[in-house]
């Protein structure tokens, strides 16, 4: 591996390697033939890296918990196929959907419905009618609104689902103010330091409409920190503790969400999963024997990682179209994507790197702007990034984009959606076939 990659393998995925003629691979496919066959902007998902993120969880929660008393579930909004809800079946985790949308995809990769949970800040009745018809595992309640027409409509159908109820916790976070949920001004969940999410509680309780099986709290995303998940399970165990006094209810589960960083250009050095696992360990235990001095059995611990499983997984392949230096001394690369397909750095000023995919250990000489192709000034993917001098016609990478980027993807300018591949040893299948224009003009009405 040439000098430049190694910097940067932690921003790849597993399987990438670069050929002796200086190309870069993934599983063993050359990228500009995958480009040449299947166009560009292109996003790629390599299987191995996915399935070794799992592997990665599992390994370090089983060092510390009992293979039972711990389920991780993928947080599909990071990016979710049939394909890929496929690989998270068979290896054994749970999904964490958002939408009757992302429930859909689920159904038709045939994801067990019991391992789900059905999560999000206004649902619609249909949404939680269709979660009770196709028999989601859980249903985690965020509002009063959702309490009552859960409660309504579980009645209607002479069921009993079983539901977390989502408490904001109150707990800081050191991200982006977009990457914060946990926080007391949040939108999700029933507020804790109140006595709303108490009271919830004790309504599920009374009414017994509902099977209460947990609490849970989600404090952010990006989190490269332990503090954040054991400050939320303190809150909920001290909840629960509260709750139990009163009515001997004890939660079977608990869960402080997902959110767990990775690597990226600007920040290496995102500690192991090992960290996480031993100090929410540790911190259950600590909490168990201060409020009931052990007697009180630990609570399944539920765990929803999403950008950890799947944004090392995925790359985007772009083709550089024009050049141009302005007066001013920028040197813009334009490519056939941007914005639309990653809104990241635009949103939340992400910060991704690129890389050419030929001749790839030639060092950088050159600073370049790399920006889309859309109608606004804001459509900048990086906006400096020391590459070798890059001519049109040439293709560029950015590591890092399997987690939301396509998730958040738009048709701004009416531009088609890329398309997507899953790729490994031997094999590449066509995750999403490329938008086409009859995609987009299939949605107009003409009178
Ligand atoms: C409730 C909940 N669980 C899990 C996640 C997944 O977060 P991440 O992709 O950072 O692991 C999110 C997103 O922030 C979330 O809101
Ligand atoms: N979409 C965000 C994170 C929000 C995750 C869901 N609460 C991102 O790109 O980082």
């Amino acid at each position: 591996m040439s000098s430049s990659l190694v910097s940067l393998t932690t921003l790849l995925p597993d399987t990438a390697a670069v050929s002796t003629d200086d190309v870069l691979h993934i599983a063993g496919h050359a990228l500009p033939a995958l480009a040449e066959q299947y166009g560009t902007p292109l996003y790629i998902f390599d299987r191995a890296t996915i399935v070794h993120a799992c592997q990665r969880y599992f390994q370090a929660f089983e060092r510390y918990y009992r293979a039972s008393a711990v389920r991780i579930l993928y947080a599909s909004k990071a990016y979710l196929s049939p394909l890929v809800a496929r690989i998270i079946a068979e290896q054994g985790m749970g999904l964490d959907i958002v939408s009757g949308g992302e429930l859909t995809v689920a159904q038709r990769a045939g994801f067990p419905m019991e391992r789900i949970s059905f999560h999000g800040n206004n649902k619609s009745t249909a949404e939680l009618k269709l979660a009770l018809q196709l028999g989601v595992g859980r249903i985690i309640l965020d509002n009063w609104s959702e309490l009552e027409r859960l409660t309504h409509l579980a009645d209607e159908l002479g069921q009993r689902p079983a539901v977390l109820l989502r408490v904001a916790p109150g707990v800081e976070t050191d991200t982006h103010r977009y990457l914060q949920t946990g926080h007391a001004a949040s939108k999700f969940g029933f507020p804790l330091q109140n006595g709303e999410a108490k009271t919830a509680i004790l309504r599920i309780l009374g009414e017994g409409k509902l099977h209460l099986v947990g609490l849970h709290a989600h404090s952010g995303t990006m989190l490269r920190e332990t503090r954040p998940y054991e400050e939320c399970l303190v809150h909920l165990l001290s909840l629960a503790k509260a709750i139990y006094d009163e009515t001997q209810w004890w939660p079977e589960e608990v869960s402080p969400g997902g959110g767990w960083g990775i690597d990226t250009p600007d920040q290496l050095g995102t500690p192991g999963l090992d960290q996480l696992a031993q100090a929410l360990q540790h911190q259950m235990q600590v909490m168990l024997a201060s409020i009931s001095n052990g007697t009180l059995p630990a609570p399944t611990l539920i765990l929803e990682p999403g950008r950890s499983i799947v944004a090392r997984a995925g790359v985007a392949l772009y083709r550089i179209g024009a050049l141009k230096a302005t007066p001013a001394g920028t040197t813009y690369l334009f490519v056939d994507g941007g914005m639309a397909d990653n809104i990241r750095p635009a949103l939340y000023h992400a910060l991704y790197t690129a890389l050419p995919v030929e001749h790839i250990s030639v060092p950088g000489s050159v600073d370049y702007c790399v920006s889309g192709r859309y109608c606004e000034s804001g459509d900048m993917l990086i906006d400096n990034v020391r590459l070798p001098a890059m001519r049109e016609g040439e293709l560029l990478l950015l590591p890092l984009a399997g987690a939301y980027c396509l998730p958040m993807a738009s048709n701004y300018n009416l531009v088609p959606r890329p398309g997507v591949l899953l790729v490994e040893k031997g094999r590449v299948q066509v995750m999403e076939r490329r938008e086409t224009y009859d995609d987009i003009l299939v949605r107009y009405q003409e009178s």
